[in-house]
């Protein structure tokens, strides 16, 4: 019921295709990461599932429905698309006030939202004179007034202080525990990767990876082991039996390249070498991506 399904959907803007045969499903229950460079099709995608445009074929739909079909959208999903389109001249307060009468949703819930997203303080200040961090709290106020099963959210760190990420990555952990779906694009694998349980990659608007993110960072960052250790010189030359090569790294530390800690770990004990400190780097994830995304990008992507 609370399931989006993406199929076979393409969308052409004259002949150029910002969405190309999409098929993925988004589950409830955790966050989805929605990835990809700018231009990738993630907010054309969005804007099909929210019926704000009509796809070349294909479908997207919610629980089964296209959006336009839903008896009751803002209690079935909320979406955060563009902060910046709230109206400048009314207060937070106002401003939430009227999409709960519009849709029909207690006023209590106005209070609520804005308690939820830390604006009950500057909730009687008009929205012109909001930060691009306080407007993206008020769009995520907004879309959570219905209270609904299925949340969209278009890069919705966009203007935020590191704590504002923090928060919003412990909202979204929330939401999603709670049964809720909730779909979160981005462009950076790097806060993507501490926000989502599972990924939908998509380059040039066709779908690259649909994994969890572990299968992903498994399947694409090579193993390297990160120690200390009181006897390099042996070390080095036990690895090098088994073709590893010991490389020097910051703070007296190593590291060995297509090699687990585990693996590392059991290989010093069997020769008998001393570790101070042990464990797996994951440094090729970002880069991981970029190479996955990098022929896909319309524009050079991810900074
Ligand atoms: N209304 C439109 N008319 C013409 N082309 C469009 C329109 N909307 C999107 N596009 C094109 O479709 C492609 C996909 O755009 P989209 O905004 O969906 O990508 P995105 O992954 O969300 O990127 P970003 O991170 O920059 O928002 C781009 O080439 C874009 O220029």
């Amino acid at each position: 019921m609370n399931s989006i399904e993406i199929r076979e959907l393409t969308k052409r803007y004259g002949p150029r295709y910002a969405v190309d045969g999409l098929t993925f499903d988004v589950l409830p229950g955790r966050v989805t990461g929605f990835l990809g460079p700018n231009g990738a099709g993630k907010s054309t995608t969005m804007r099909l599932l929210l019926g704000l445009d009509r796809p070349t074929s294909g479908t997207a739909t919610i629980g089964g429905r296209r959006y336009l079909d839903l008896p009751d959208p803002l209690h079935q999903v909320g979406a955060l698309l563009d902060a910046q389109a709230a109206h400048g001249g009314r207060t937070a307060h106002d401003h939430l006030r009227l999409l709960a009468a519009a849709g029909r949703i207690p006023l209590r819930r106005v209070d609520e939202v804005l308690e939820q997203t830390g604006m009950a303080s500057v909730a009687k200040r008009r929205i012109t004179s909001f930060s691009l961090g306080m407007r993206q709290r008020l769009g995520i106020a907004a879309a959570l007034i219905g209270d609904p099963g299925v949340l969209l959210l278009d890069e919705p760190t966009n203007g935020l202080d590191p704590e504002g990420i923090i928060w919003i990555r412990e909202l979204m952990r929330s939401l999603a525990a709670e049964g809720r779906t909730v779909l979160v694009s981005s462009h950076l694998m790097s806060e993507t990767s501490a926000l989502a349980d599972h990924l939908i990659v998509l380059g040039n608007g066709k779908l690259l990876a649909d994994s969890s993110m572990e299968e992903f960072i498994d399947a694409r960052s090579t193993p390297r082991a990160l120690l200390r250790t009181s006897d390099p010189g042996r070390l080095r030359a036990a690895l090098a039996l088994d073709g590893f090569e010991l490389v020097a790294a910051d703070d007296g530390r190593w590291t060995v390249a297509g090699i687990r800690a585990e693996e590392l770990g059991c290989l010093a004990a069997r020769e008998g070498v001393p570790l101070l400190e042990l464990s797996d780097g994951r440094a090729s994830l970002e880069q991981a991506y970029l190479d996955l995304t990098a022929d896909h990008a319309q524009f050079s992507a991810a900074h």
